[in-house]
């Protein structure tokens, strides 16, 4: 378990507020950080790296604390075993993919993981070229294996996936789901985009204003939606559970009843049939 207690007074922009957040975070699993615009999510990601300090706070990720400001334990960002993602790749522009990737293991270059993260992000051709020369998904690629070859406690990923276009965007989340069954990294994973968070986190952490309104699944944080007049939608079917599934179509969440013979992942075309005489 990652166990966060936060507590620093931010300028938000109805004035100053304090950013509040207790929150546990599950291992080897995505937790999404929603919220609006200045909400805070960015301020909570640079204190877990130790970049911002907090006023008070407690931070502690798989049994090691990072942070315990009651009892001055502070260590500095470069001790905290943290991979960071950012939305604009912030990618060593001098440097190759394969000298980015080396370069964040220091000393300790694990030379099968650098090999093989190359291979399953599609980079091994790209070794020796310089970022700008890549496209925006293969720049993203480059900073998820720079983040997962450090073998990160936590991930932090800063809607790292928002600046490409829609294609790329669901191509790099199949992806990040594949790396994290193969890795089992925890990550936080901020992002505005509810189909992602359904796609990618297993629990979400709604914030407002700095303080936090909800925390659960998906499901329990945004809600299901109704059939709200639409006659046919094409979804994907995100879990099956005690006869029901949840079907993710257009943004929205649709609790189900499970029809035998689908599984997860499948894609499917909810058609509501419904006729109620109204007059
Ligand atoms: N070190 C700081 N001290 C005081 N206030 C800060 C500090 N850093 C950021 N803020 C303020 O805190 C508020 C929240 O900023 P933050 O970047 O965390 O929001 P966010 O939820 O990530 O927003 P966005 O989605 O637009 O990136 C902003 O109003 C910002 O000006």
């Amino acid at each position: 378990m990652i166990s966060i207690s936060i507590r620093k007074k931010l300028n938000m922009a109805g004035g100053p507020a304090d950013l509040v957040v207790d929150a546990e975070l599950p291992l080897q699993n995505i937790t999404a950080l929603y919220g609006p615009s200045g909400s805070g999510k960015t301020s909570l990601l640079k204190i877990i790296a130790g970049l911002t300090q907090p006023d008070e706070g407690f931070i502690q990720v798989n049994n090691e604390v990072w942070l315990d400001t009651k009892n001055k334990i502070n260590l500095p960002p470069q001790k905290r075993n943290i991979g960071f993602v950012f939305q604009d790749y912030a990618l060593f522009p001098n440097m190759t993919v394969e000298g980015n990737l080396r370069y964040a293991c220091s000393k300790n270059v694990d030379e099968e993981l650098v090999k093989h993260l190359l291979v399953v992000t599609g980079l091994t051709a790209f070794a020796n070229h310089k970022p700008a020369t890549l496209s925006g998904g293969q720049k993203q690629r480059v900073a998820l294996a720079r983040a997962l070859v450090r073998k990160p406690s936590l991930l932090l990923l800063d809607e790292p996936l928002s600046a490409l276009d829609n294609e790329t965007r669901l191509q790099l989340q199949q992806e990040l789901l594949q790396f994290q069954k193969e890795y089992k990294f925890s990550a936080l994973l901020v992002s505005h985009d509810i189909a992602e968070i359904y796609q990618l986190a297993k629990s979400v952490i709604s914030i407002d204003g700095g303080k936090v309104l909800k925390v659960g699944r998906p499901a329990e944080v945004f809600g299901f939606a109704t059939n709200a007049g639409q006659i046919n939608l094409i979804g994907q079917i995100v879990s099956i559970d005690n006869e029901m599934m949840e079907v993710l179509a257009d943004q929205r969440l649709y609790q189900l009843k499970y029809v035998e013979g689908l599984s997860v992942g499948d894609k499917v075309c909810l058609a509501f049939a419904d006729v109620k005489k109204i007059g």
